[in-house]
């Protein structure tokens, strides 16, 4: 049996990463609004990207606290940034899905999402990756290093020195490996189970820029951040 313990510079790791992680939240909560009333499609839509704004300057400020971030080819973190900007909102949204909310109230989320203005097509696959990170019941550490290890991901395009952010990442992948043993002895697989939302990530991600262009929206309006980063208009 693999007695596996964290290392002190481990813990410190750790503590760096959720510190940042739980620092640079959303300023206000869009589930709150949501489950406050039901708005129209167009204002859904304004609300988006509002929240995928903001969230975006959240998470400049979290890589930043991610050791070693810096200290990458500053071309590379952009493209880093760049490339993972999408499935970081995703990952977060699934995330405020999975909140604990009193009961009755996630249904109400969910039916507001649904309604929201997002066409059909994409409402399931959307939900099943959010159901599927609701199943994992993950705890803050995890979701912390998951998007971490989301955000290093080497092969993002134009990443010039992948080798350089390979090595951060494996640093983070050890960490979050040692963690699930530690939470979960009894279930050997439950790393791989996160790592394999990942690719479901990934995927729900390739669908995005039809997703934004087919909202029941008249006015497809972007933040001059957004057009940065998500391609559009
Ligand atoms: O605001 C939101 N997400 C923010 C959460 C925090 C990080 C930044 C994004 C949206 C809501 C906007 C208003 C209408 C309802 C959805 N949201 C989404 C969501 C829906 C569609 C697209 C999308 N992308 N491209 N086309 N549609 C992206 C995200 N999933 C959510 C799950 C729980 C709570 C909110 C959720």
């Amino acid at each position: 049996k693999e007695k596996v313990e964290i290392t002190k510079e481990q813990r410190t790791l750790m503590k760096v990463i959720v510190d940042a992680y739980s620092t640079h939240q959303i300023p206000q909560d869009v589930a709150k609004k949501l489950l406050q009333e039901q708005y129209s499609a167009d204002e859904n839509f304004l609300l988006l990207t509002e929240m995928a704004t903001s969230q975006v300057q959240v998470l400049v400020e979290f890589t930043k606290n991610i050791p070693g971030f810096l200290s990458l080819d500053r071309e590379d973190q952009i493209a880093l940034l760049k490339g993972s900007a999408v499935e970081a909102m995703f990952l977060r949204s699934a995330q405020v899905f999975s909140r604990k909310m009193p009961s009755g109230q996630t249904e109400v989320l969910e039916e507001r999402i649904r309604k929201s203005g997002i066409s059909e097509e994409f409402i399931i696959p959307m939900f099943n990756f959010y159901k599927s990170i609701v199943s994992l019941h993950m705890v803050q550490e995890e979701q912390a290093l998951l998007t971490t290890i989301t955000i290093l991901t080497p092969d993002r395009p134009y990443v010039k020195d992948q080798q350089a952010v390979e090595r951060i990442q494996e640093t983070m992948l050890e960490l979050l490996r040692k963690l699930c043993v530690l939470q979960r002895p009894q279930e050997p697989q439950y790393f791989a189970r996160l790592l394999g939302r990942l690719t479901e990530l990934r995927t729900l991600s390739h669908y995005h820029a039809e997703m934004l262009t087919s909202w029941r929206t008249n006015d497809h309006k972007f933040t001059p951040l957004l057009c940065e980063i998500w391609d559009v208009q």
